[in-house]
């Protein structure tokens, strides 16, 4: 299997290095020249979070260029798979253009994203390709542009975007399959709806949280106050899901307390933005949302709120 993997920041280094350690050939398009000149030179090594090496390929393994110049290079060699794995705020600025030559090519990409409204925006802007959600709680984070931690074993769910599931000699049941091979668990849904918006109502109620007080998610769990304002921040939104018809498993509230415990040392995505003064992907969490509970008639003042706080942090 072929992949190519756009994004050499956390997870599309996590992604490329266990990938490319089982023996699947990967293609790696970073943002930058440099990043892919220091990746050719000095490899790519992937560490739990004490430090051992869990994957270490060598420079002359590593096929990783720029990404401007990923389109024409799919082109005369196709791959199998496309794993977009930058954040929404790239997807929605600079990936159009970088994409837009594969308009009518049929072709399968897997998204990876955290919150709402990339997959229709994608789905419009290359009407010909197979689109896939991958729903992820493997943790990542980028050390430097050549190494990466696993900061955090999880399941990744991919599900065909706007159809059922296929079967088991699926795309997507393939995919799963190859990254099985390479130490991860993962697995086919068929509601993959649904597990978005799981992931969604965790993402909003912890990472806005932590981004404002500057605490890791575990933290958020010190005081009454702030578990009071997190159980605020989730009726809201399971209000909205409600109105929406969105199924959400009774457990949710405890499932996020629980992400909060499994995962307390983590600095939350969000957080790690604000701190880095990066924009955040608060408008494709809170913001989809707030979207939603506009359309269903739901008034959710504490998550506009919230919206305006995050976007205030970043000038
Ligand atoms: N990290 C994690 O554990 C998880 C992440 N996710 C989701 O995955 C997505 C990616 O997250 P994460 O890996 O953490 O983010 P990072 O910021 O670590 O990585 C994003 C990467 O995209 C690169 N990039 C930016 N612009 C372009 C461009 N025009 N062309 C090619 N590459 C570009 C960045 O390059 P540069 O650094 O040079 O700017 C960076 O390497 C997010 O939506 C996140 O919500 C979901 C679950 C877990
Ligand atoms: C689950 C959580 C909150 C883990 O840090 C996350 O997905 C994020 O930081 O974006």
């Amino acid at each position: 299997m072929k992949i190519d993997i756009i994004g050499a920041g956390s997870l599309g280094l996590l992604l490329a290095g266990m990938l490319m350690n089982s023996g699947c050939e990967v293609r790696l398009w970073c943002r930058t020249e440099d990043q892919a000149a220091s990746l050719a030179e000095s490899g790519l090594t992937v560490c739990n979070v004490a430090g051992e090496v869990q994957a270490h390929l060598k420079g002359e393994a590593m096929s990783a260029a720029p990404a401007p110049l990923f389109a024409a290079e799919w082109l005369k060699s196709p791959g199998d798979w496309l794993l977009l794995a930058v954040k929404q705020t790239v997807l929605h600025s600079e990936l159009p253009d970088l994409l837009m030559p594969l308009r009518d090519i049929t072709m399968n990409i897997l998204c990876l994203q955290n919150g709402w409204g990339h997959l229709e925006m994608l789905q419009s802007l290359l009407p010909a390709a197979s689109l896939y959600a991958g729903v992820t709680t493997e943790g990542a984070k980028r050390e430097s542009g050549v190494r990466v931690i696993h900061a955090g074993k999880g399941h990744t769910y991919i599900g065909r975007w706007g159809e059922g599931g296929g079967g088991s000699l699926s795309p997507e049941s393939l995919l799963a399959a190859r990254l099985e091979t390479a130490g991860f668990s993962a697995s086919v849904s068929n509601q993959v709806e649904t597990m978005i918006f799981r992931k969604l109502m965790i993402n909003a109620v912890i990472n806005p949280l932590t981004a404002i007080w500057r605490v890791s998610n575990g933290e958020l769990l010190a005081s009454a106050a702030r578990i009071d304002l997190m159980r605020e921040l989730y009726d809201e939104a399971a209000a909205v899901c409600d109105a929406a018809g969105i199924y959400r498993e009774d457990s949710l509230w405890d499932d996020i307390l629980n992400v909060c415990r499994a995962t307390s040392g983590n600095r939350s995505s969000m957080l790690a933005d604000v701190l880095a003064s990066r924009e955040t992907e608060i408008r494709w969490i809170n913001g989809a949302l707030a979207e939603l509970a506009r359309r269903t008639g739901v008034d959710v003042p504490l998550h506009r709120g919230i919206i305006r706080i995050i976007e205030g942090m970043i000038v």
